[in-house]
């Protein structure tokens, strides 16, 4: 269940983030020449030897508005609006777009629209010696803003460096292409062959427009944020499968256990038993010979049954197999047999001291304290092994032997060997 919400909250991130990536997560600086960090200036070529003039028109806090009046006296009028940094120049390489709401106006030489040049103008000390505006690398785009839908959305990579500058600032090769790290003025320019009169240029708007985090590398973000996410579930689920298998094998365990051990008296059964001796011999080895096995069989058992009822019997069968195993020392091994029949199995005993054992168990039966009244006795088989191969055939005699036991009257003790 957790794990569905989560996977539905990755998805979601997955879907908000694409989409704010795209259009909230926008870096913008508008460019209005106002405040202490843009400052505004017009030029024109009256310093090159014209009598261009440029003026600010429009109102004070409407948008930036140059009339420019060209007269043909230098050989390339211009009328330039210009917004310079002042706080430090601008990198621009942080930045994709400038975005433009733009008016122009004026005589044309081919009765076109009016054109408009924008120019990014870097500062690099290696041309940029006297820090004028000519020394900064003027990079351009032309058009006719009239001509097109607004806002105009310019690529900065579309931006060229002016061939004019170039020819009179031969660079090194390294140096010749476009450079966007340093900007130190923006600026709008009549048109490189403009028509004499009187030309209008307003910036409506201007903005530069870049991502916070390129839309790449928000990308390559997201599928990092899916593997982690994946390598975090196979993390989890692997070690809930080794948790949940540590607790079946424990739950095995004590199945086992359960399945080894009689449910009435809570001795070992015949499995049980079996396991028991396995494990004996598997680390005490030939140790534990001379063993002895004890075949204990209750008497008249089917009378206690029939007179008192099977609860009884069963009462009985507990308290027998917890006397035998309350008096017998803890390496010797108690089981069930089946019905009222015990085993008893005593490592490194001699038939003779398994024969006393017997004797004793007898009298400790004798003294106990029976449910409804009763005196329970019980017959006894003894037999020795000497090895592991003959067992088998000692479990067979102590059989035998209880089985004399009976015959000769019950409530004794008989050896094999006798
Ligand atoms: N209450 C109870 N009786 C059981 C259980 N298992 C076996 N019995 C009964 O034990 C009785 C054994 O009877 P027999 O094999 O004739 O032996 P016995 O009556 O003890 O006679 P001897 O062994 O010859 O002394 C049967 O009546 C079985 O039904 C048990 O778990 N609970």
């Amino acid at each position: 269940m957790v794990l569905r919400w989560l996977l539905a909250l990755l998805i979601l991130v997955t879907f908000v983030g694409l989409y704010a990536n795209e259009h909230w997560m926008t870096r913008r600086l508008a460019l209005d020449g106002l405040g202490p960090t843009q400052h505004l200036e017009l030029v024109d070529d009256s310093g090159s030897g014209g009598t261009s003039k440029a003026r600010l028109v429009g109102k004070p806090g409407g948008p930036l508005a140059m009339q420019c009046e060209i007269r043909p006296v230098y050989q390339w009028p211009f009328c330039e609006l210009q917004i310079e940094m002042k706080e430090g120049d601008l990198d621009l390489r942080r930045f994709s777009h400038i975005r433009l709401w733009l008016h122009a106006e004026g005589p044309t030489l081919d009765k076109g629209a009016a054109q408009v040049r924008v120019f990014l103008r870097n500062f690099n000390p290696v041309y940029s010696k006297a820090a004028e505006a000519e020394d900064l690398k003027p990079q351009e785009v032309g058009f006719a803003p009239g001509a097109q839908p607004q806002p105009v959305e310019l690529r900065l990579s579309q931006f060229v460096v002016s061939s004019w500058w170039a020819q009179t600032h031969p660079l090194p090769v390294s140096l010749v292409g476009p450079e966007l790290d340093r900007i130190r003025i923006i600026s709008f320019s009549t048109s490189g062959q403009v028509a004499p009169g009187t030309h209008v240029i307003r910036v409506d708007r201007a903005e530069l427009v870049g991502d916070w985090v390129a839309p790449e590398t928000f990308r390559l973000g997201l599928v990092g944020l899916w593997m982690f996410s994946l390598l975090g579930y196979l993390v989890w689920e692997s070690r809930a499968v080794r948790g949940r298998l540590r607790r079946s094998v424990s739950r095995s365990r004590a199945l086992e256990k359960l399945a080894l051990r009689d449910a009435l008296t809570q001795v070992a059964n015949r499995e049980g038993l079996s396991r028991a001796l396995e494990l004996l011999i598997r680390s005490q080895g030939e140790l534990i010979f001379p063993l002895s096995v004890v075949f204990v069989d209750a008497d008249h058992f089917k009378d206690i049954n029939d007179r008192h009822g099977h609860d009884v019997g069963d009462q009985v069968l507990q308290l027998l197999a917890q006397t035998l195993r309350a008096n017998l020392p803890r390496d010797d091994l108690v089981a069930r047999w089946g019905g009222e029949e015990f085993v008893l199995v005593m490592p490194q005993t001699p038939a003779a001291e398994a024969v006393a054992v017997a004797e004793r168990l007898r009298h400790v039966l004798a003294h106990t304290a029976w449910p409804a009244g009763l005196s329970v006795t019980a017959s006894w088989g003894v037999a020795q092994a000497d090895s592991e191969a003959a067992l088998e055939e000692a479990m067979r005699e102590a059989d035998q032997a209880m089985y004399r036991a009976k015959h000769a009257g019950r409530d004794q003790v008989i050896s094999a060997s006798a």
